[in-house]
């Protein structure tokens, strides 16, 4: 679902550490509504680019604005408000409460954080529990995980932490996510259930998002478009299908020695597919080692 309108628009954005430039003059547009890829070799500024977005790192320089608004530099917090979250990679989750009490505690300003309302308004208080009790089980039956609302959040499998933090942005209603990794040392089946999650999310409740992952199966299936990065700066933004193909692409992952033989490779694989019927595609199960990451330094 495409909404129209320009959700967050970063303009040449820097951000240093001592000399060194991990973001070098990025400049990026998230539609409203779209699921945005962001790939890109290991070390290209990508999570960094995310912490500066979501207010974790003030940049060196550059503009981020968000629906025509400039959100340059605002703490997380002030963005949290406005609706714009950051997952991180691994999932914060309270590991001794349970998954329903740790959706339960994502909205801030509940009643029941000040001592005079706990002992005058105790009714406010009641009420409010319940009402977030009830959008807590709704978040987990959306999720399809109603089963683990009782579960200690520390006893989840990592793909598990994923959909509670999924869960956690339903909660305050976010209007614009950005996960990181998604499916760093996920199984396929939960990867899967996370990737219909994320669609359902965008389709049915408008959510946009910005995704990082070196899952190309997991890119391709999801995002349009795809934003691919490399030392810092945007170096191509296309479908999947045409990322994947695109040389530049192919020789900032591998670099020149290993580009010619890529991309015969894919081609030989797209004659493959094509008198095989198939769709061709770089994410191919044989190129990617177990933690989701394609092999080869990809
Ligand atoms: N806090 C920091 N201090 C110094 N250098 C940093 C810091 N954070 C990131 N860097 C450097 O900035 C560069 C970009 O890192 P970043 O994590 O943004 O890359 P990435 O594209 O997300 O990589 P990956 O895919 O491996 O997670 C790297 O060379 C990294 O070492």
């Amino acid at each position: 679902m495409k909404l129209g309108g320009l959700m967050i628009q970063v303009h040449d954005l820097q951000k240093h550490f001592g000399g060194f430039r991990a973001v070098d003059g990025a400049s990026l547009t998230i539609e409203t509504g779209s699921i945005t890829g962001l790939i890109g070799p290991n070390g290209a500024g990508k999570s960094t680019l995310f912490n500066v977005i979501a207010g974790v790192f003030k940049p060196t320089s550059g503009r981020v604005m968000m629906a025509g608004e400039d959100i340059t530099g605002l703490p997380p917090h002030e963005l949290f408000r406005k609706g714009l979250l950051r997952t991180f990679q691994l999932a914060h989750e309270f590991s001794s409460m349970t998954v329903r009490e740790n959706l339960m505690m994502v909205p801030a300003g509940q009643s029941g954080e000040t001592l005079i309302n706990t002992w005058f308004r105790r009714r406010r208080i009641r009420e409010e529990e319940r009402a977030l009790r009830k959008k807590a089980d709704e978040v987990l039956e959306f999720l399809t995980i109603s089963h683990l609302a009782e579960e200690k959040a520390g006893n989840l499998s990592g793909g598990q932490k994923k959909l509670l933090e999924l869960g956690r942005t339903m909660m305050v209603d976010a209007k614009i996510v950005f996960l990181d990794e998604v499916g760093a040392g996920v199984n396929r089946t939960l990867l899967g259930t996370i990737g219909d999650a994320i669609v359902r999310l965008n389709k049915e409740r408008g959510y946009t998002f910005c995704v990082i992952e070196h899952d190309m199966d997991f890119i391709g299936r999801l995002c349009d478009p795809v934003i691919v990065m490399a030392a810092g700066k945007v170096l191509a933004e296309g479908s999947a299908d045409s990322i994947m193909k695109n040389e530049a692409v192919i020789e900032a992952y591998l670099g020149t020695g290993l580009k010619n033989k890529v991309a015969a490779e894919v081609a030989e694989e797209a004659a493959f597919a094509e008198s095989h019927g198939a769709q061709p595609g770089l994410g191919s199960e044989a190129g990617h080692g177990g933690d989701g990451k394609p092999e080869g330094g990809l």
